[in-house]
C-alpha cells in the first residue's frame, strides 16, 4: 500500500487511520471491502476521498449517519476524524452484510473509536434523525433521496459523493424531488463531485 498521511490531523489520528488501512488490507481478500484494482491506492482512492466529506459538514453536527458503509468508507474514516475534531458528535453505520458489520466492529475496536453499527437494511430500520447523512457508492440519487427523506432531520444535510455522471443523476432526481444542492469538486478525482443536499421533499 502507498501509505501517506493526511495533512492537518494529529499523529494519533494518522496512527488510527494506518491501523484501519492495515485492517482493510488484511480482510479484503476474504470479504471484498474495496476492489482489487484500488487496494494499491487505498490511501488516496478511499481514505483521503472519504476524509474530504468532513470539510463539508456543519461544525454543529451531533449525529452523522453513514448508509451502506461496506468496509467503512466514509463512515469509519469520519468516525476516526470526529474523535479528534468533533468528539461530542456520534456516528451510526448502517450495513446489511453481516460479515462487513463484523469487520466494521473490529475496526472500531482496534482504532479505539466509537460508533453504532446497525446490521440491517436501510429501508427496514426506524428513522435515525441524522444531522449529516452520507452514502458512497450505494445507489443513484433518486433512491438516496428516499433514504434522506426517511433518515435525515428536516434541517440536516446529505453528502453524496458521485462520479462523472452526477449532473445526469441530479436532472433525473429533479423529476420526483425538490431539494437544495451545493456541488463541491472532489479533491481526489477531477471528474467526481460531492453533492451536498438539504431541504428534501417530494415534488
Ligand atoms: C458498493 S458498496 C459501497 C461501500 C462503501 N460505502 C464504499 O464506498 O466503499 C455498497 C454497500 O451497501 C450495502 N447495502 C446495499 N444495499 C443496502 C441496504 N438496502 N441496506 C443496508 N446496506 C446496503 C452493501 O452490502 C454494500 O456493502
Amino acid at each position: 500500500m502507498n501509505a501517506v498521511t493526511l495533512p492537518n490531523v494529529s499523529r494519533e489520528t494518522n496512527d488510527r487511520l494506518k491501523v484501519y488501512a492495515e485492517l482493510v488490507e488484511k480482510w479484503n481478500p476474504r470479504i471484498n471491502l474495496v476492489s482489487k484494482s484500488s487496494i494499491a491506492h487505498l490511501w488516496e482512492r478511499h481514505i483521503a476521498d472519504s476524509a474530504q466529506n468532513l470539510d463539508l459538514a456543519p461544525p454543529t453536527l451531533r449525529h452523522w449517519v453513514d448508509l451502506g458503509s461496506g468496509g467503512g468508507f466514509p463512515g469509519i474514516v469520519i468516525a476516526i476524524l470526529l474523535s479528534e475534531f468533533q468528539p461530542d458528535a456520534r456516528m451510526t453505520l448502517v450495513e446489511s452484510d453481516q460479515r462487513k458489520c463484523a469487520f466494521l466492529r473490529s475496526a472500531l475496536r482496534q482504532t479505539g473509536c466509537t460508533a453504532e453499527v446497525i446490521a440491517d437494511r436501510i429501508e427496514d430500520i426506524e428513522p435515525l434523525g441524522a444531522d449529516v447523512l452520507s452514502a458512497r457508492a450505494l445507489a443513484d440519487l433518486d433512491r438516496l433521496l428516499g433514504f434522506a427523506e426517511r433518515h435525515m432531520k428536516t434541517r440536516g444535510c446529505a453528502l453524496f459523493p458521485k462520479g462523472a455522471r452526477w449532473q445526469e443523476e441530479v436532472a433525473n432526481a429533479r423529476s420526483r424531488w425538490r431539494f437544495d444542492i451545493e456541488v463541491a469538486k472532489s479533491r481526489t478525482d477531477p471528474a467526481a463531485a460531492i453533492l451536498k443536499i438539504s431541504g428534501v421533499s417530494r415534488d
